[in-house]
């Protein structure tokens, strides 16, 4: 595990490869009962910026779910907000109990946060998935009501591209099939159907940032490279992108997935695309369970048309670690697909490492950390992207106002009209769909003033939610 200066530097080193400028102050959410007590004020040494902090930490909760890394849990810690935390997700009326009152929650790719459970969210500002992948979440649902929903878009992808080499060279030795024997003392020296993958075809379905870090490994183990993907993407090293996905079948030795959970990624890969692929090709997916369609997987396994499968990921997967979960209850296929040969399945473990980990939960921690506390909503995955420059050290009397809205005409007058009697330091707005943000520094505020202002705020027609930092 890391130690916390080790997460110092770590942090320290996000924070300035994101370049997120601002305090590391404490703050809170709204109005509530503690917005009145004077708290010292924190200020960051390297920055010389004022901390905004207009409550007491404490009132801040976060609930935390999946095991989220440690590393998320001393920053929460660092902050002074009250932390929840959970090895394993909850059902979905637990998880509606404990999102009754919480600021932040943060998940991993098990925990469905959906319209359902989030409407009897009552104080929630923000939510964290300590992961790539955020189908998990509601995310338009989530904007609608103002919650502002973070990532880590790369901090795992080299552990699951690394994983994928792994598997693309266990397919091609049967290294799963010759392991198992062993363990049940079975000896089988076979050549048969085995290959180096030098000078093999990889297809890469998705070139992002996992798929184009597959594609420089699998380039340094000899292997071509071609890759298929709904944008047009510079190639690394000597790949070849497609224009079909038929193409880059017919033509490939392996194919994996490495596309993110959409309607249309639903079944990429099904009977006709398997009947497309070369005899004696090979599968892949540690994408998301729903890209590929596993019974017709099985079938084409079965015919003899593809030699061998890795899976990471399935349509659905236990809540929680333990003996017997994975079985036909949950995918009524699984007995079949684990009774076939050269067949890897592993436990969606694609991003489990401890550097991809530990790097999640600095990165989302610190952006939920830095939203709460001054509203940076920069790299949110359904939210206007907007940040301000931190406050300087002498300034006295500001406040920051944050405010979610409708995308409507007419706002901007409004809500400067309400701010008026001060001035407006600093303002910026943006909009993503039917949501806007704005966030304004506005001096010349008596602590009098401030219930005034949110009062006015609240009243205004075309709010979604409101916070004041100060
Ligand atoms: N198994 C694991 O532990 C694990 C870990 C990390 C990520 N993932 C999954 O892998 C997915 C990909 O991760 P990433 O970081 O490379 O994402 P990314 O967003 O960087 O890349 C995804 C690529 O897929 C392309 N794409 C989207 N729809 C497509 C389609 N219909 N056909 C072809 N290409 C399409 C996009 O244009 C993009 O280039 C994530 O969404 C996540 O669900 C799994
Ligand atoms: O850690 C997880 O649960 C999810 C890992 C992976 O699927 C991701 O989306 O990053």
């Amino acid at each position: 595990m890391a130690s916390p200066q080790q997460i110092n530097n770590l942090q320290n080193s996000f924070q300035s490869a994101v370049n997120l400028g601002g305090s590391p102050g404490i703050v809170s959410t709204s109005p509530t009962q503690s917005f009145m007590s004077s708290v010292p004020r924190r200020v960051s040494a390297s920055r010389q910026t004022k901390a905004l902090k207009p409550f007491s930490t404490g009132d801040i909760k976060i609930l935390l779910l999946e095991n989220v890394n440690q590393t998320a849990v001393e920053i929460f810690n660092g902050q002074g907000y009250q932390v929840e935390f959970h090895k394993s997700s909850l059902s979905e009326d637990e998880l509606i109990e404990k999102i009754r009152d919480v600021h932040a929650v943060g998940i991993r790719s098990k925990t469905r946060l959906t319209e359902k459970v989030l409407k009897h969210a009552k104080n929630l500002v923000v939510i964290g998935c300590f992961c790539i992948g955020t189908n998990q979440v509601d995310l338009d649902y989530a904007a609608k009501i103002g919650v502002a929903v973070f990532n880590s878009p790369f901090s795992n992808s080299r552990s699951v591209a690394e994983l994928i080499m792994a598997e693309v060279i266990s397919l091609a030795r049967q290294l799963g099939d010759r392991s198992i024997e062993m363990h049940t003392g079975t000896w089988n020296k076979v050549a048969s159907k085995c290959w180096e993958v030098r000078g093999k075809t990889l297809g890469i379905i998705g070139y992002g940032h996992i798929g184009s870090q597959l594609s420089v490994l699998a380039e340094a183990f000899g292997m071509q490279v071609l890759y298929y993907d709904i944008v047009t993407i510079m190639a690394l090293g000597t790949a070849k992108q497609v224009s079909t996905l038929d193409k880059l079948l017919s033509e490939s030795d392996f194919v994996t997935c490495h596309v993110p959970a959409t309607e249309d990624t639903k079944n990429l890969l099904s009977a006709p695309q398997f009947a497309a692929m070369k005899d004696g090709s090979y599968v892949l997916n540690a994408s998301r369970g729903t890209v590929i369609d596993i019974p017709s997987l099985i079938q084409a396994i079965k015919a003899g048309k593809i030699a061998g499968t890795a899976l990471d990921v399935y349509p659905h997967e236990p809540a929680k670690n333990g003996a017997g979960a994975f079985n036909d209850e949950l995918n009524s296929w699984i007995s079949e697909l684990v009774s076939l040969p050269n067949v890897i399945l592993t436990p969606h473990i694609g991003g489990s490492t401890e550097e991809a980990q530990s790097a999640i939960g600095i990165e989302v921690a610190t952006n939920l950390s830095k939203y709460i506390n001054e509203g940076a909503s920069v790299g949110s995955v359904n939210f206007p992207e907007v940040s301000l420059r931190g406050l300087d050290l002498d300034q006295e009397n500001v406040v920051r106002v944050l405010y979610i809205h409708h995308n409507v005409p007419g706002v901007l007058k409004t809500v400067n009209n309400i701010l008026s009697n001060h001035n407006i330091e600093k303002q910026f707005s943006d909009s993503s769909g039917d949501i806007a943000y704005l966030m304004a520094d506005i001096s010349s505020v008596n602590q009098s003033d401030i219930k005034d202002i949110y009062d006015q705020l609240n009243a205004t027609e075309y709010k979604i939610s409101i916070r004041l930092l100060y």
